[in-house]
């Protein structure tokens, strides 16, 4: 849906959300997911039933667990349509830092791709000898910078970021991402989930304030592990695009479109985003 919104204006699309401006209110945004699905850098062609308004759920649920940071949720009295209102967002407009503030508990990924290159990942040197889906010594700030849609976002060192932002906002991004991260992982493994990286993204308010925006700490933007897997050892055993990931390992080369996932695994998909929402919030 990027143009049928009575009462507002499509203004962008990402791969699996659209960005409105409600008429007449220049200092808000209507943020509206959809049910589309990314794998391996494609959105694929089957939506999973439920997902948007579950993630949209979960992002809720995060802001109101993170109380003691300010976010960019809209209290106003702006009628946002029935037809998306579940997998909504009406947020204030913020002067976005052009920063991907990424925190890392485990090294997997692009992080680990990085490491194993260079030893470090956005110029923090690690360890050497790590696994892919270790865990670090402690959770690290990895920030990036915000690519065009489509693009890989590249890691920067945090001199990048005070370069980008100034050394306060920096320091500030970096001191609440890992703020946020401690107190979300907590939260997640005391119901059986690791938390093993997320992207947070920040703007500033009209007062110069920051705050936290965006949607936070879904699987869109997170991995979350089954701890229990991984304490069993077996690592990454994501609790969302597991099941397509293996579905497409198994069915297609990588090579132009992605197959259509089969009914079976669009189901098991829409269940298990179900099963780490309310794993997540009960
Ligand atoms: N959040 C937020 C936000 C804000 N509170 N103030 C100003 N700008 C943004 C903002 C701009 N781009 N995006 C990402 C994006 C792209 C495409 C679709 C989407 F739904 C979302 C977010």
């Amino acid at each position: 849906m990027s143009d049928e919104l009575p009462g507002f204006t499509f203004l962008t699309a990402g791969k699996v959300r659209d960005l409105y401006a409600p008429e007449g209110h220049d200092d808000l945004l209507l943020l509206v997911a959809n049910d589309r699905v990314s794998a391996f850098d494609q959105v694929l062609s089957r939506p999973i039933p439920g997902r948007a308004a579950l993630l949209t759920r979960l992002t809720r649920w995060w802001f109101a667990q993170l109380a003691d940071v300010p976010n960019h949720l809209a209290d106003a009295d702006v009628a946002v349509p029935e037809a998306v209102a579940d997998r909504a967002m009406l947020v204030r407009r913020l002067r976005m830092h052009p920063v991907e503030c990424v925190v890392r508990g485990y090294v997997t990924g692009s992080g680990y791709a990085e490491y194993r290159r260079t030893g470090s990942i956005s110029g923090l040197p690690l360890p050497e000898g790590l696994q892919d889906g270790d865990r670090l010594p402690e959770p690290i700030f990895t920030p990036a910078y915000k690519a065009e849609l489509g693009a890989h976002d590249e890691n920067i060192p945090f001199e990048t970021v005070v370069d980008l932002v100034g050394a306060e906002t920096a320091e500030a991004l970096r001191s609440t991402s890992l703020r946020i991260f401690a107190e979300a992982s907590a939260i997640a493994d005391a119901k059986g989930v690791i938390l093993a990286d997320t992207k947070f993204e920040f703007g500033d308010d009209a007062e110069g304030g920051l705050v936290l925006a965006d949607e936070v700490l879904t699987p869109d933007s997170s991995r979350f592990w089954d701890a229990a897997a991984y304490a069993s050892g077996r690592r990454g055993v994501g609790f969302d695009k597991q099941i397509v990931r293996d579905w497409l390992a198994a069915h297609w080369d990588g090579e132009g479109a992605a197959p259509d996932l089969p009914d079976e695994v669009v189901q098991r998909t829409a269940d298990r985003y179900r099963e780490l929402v309310e794993l997540l919030t009960a």
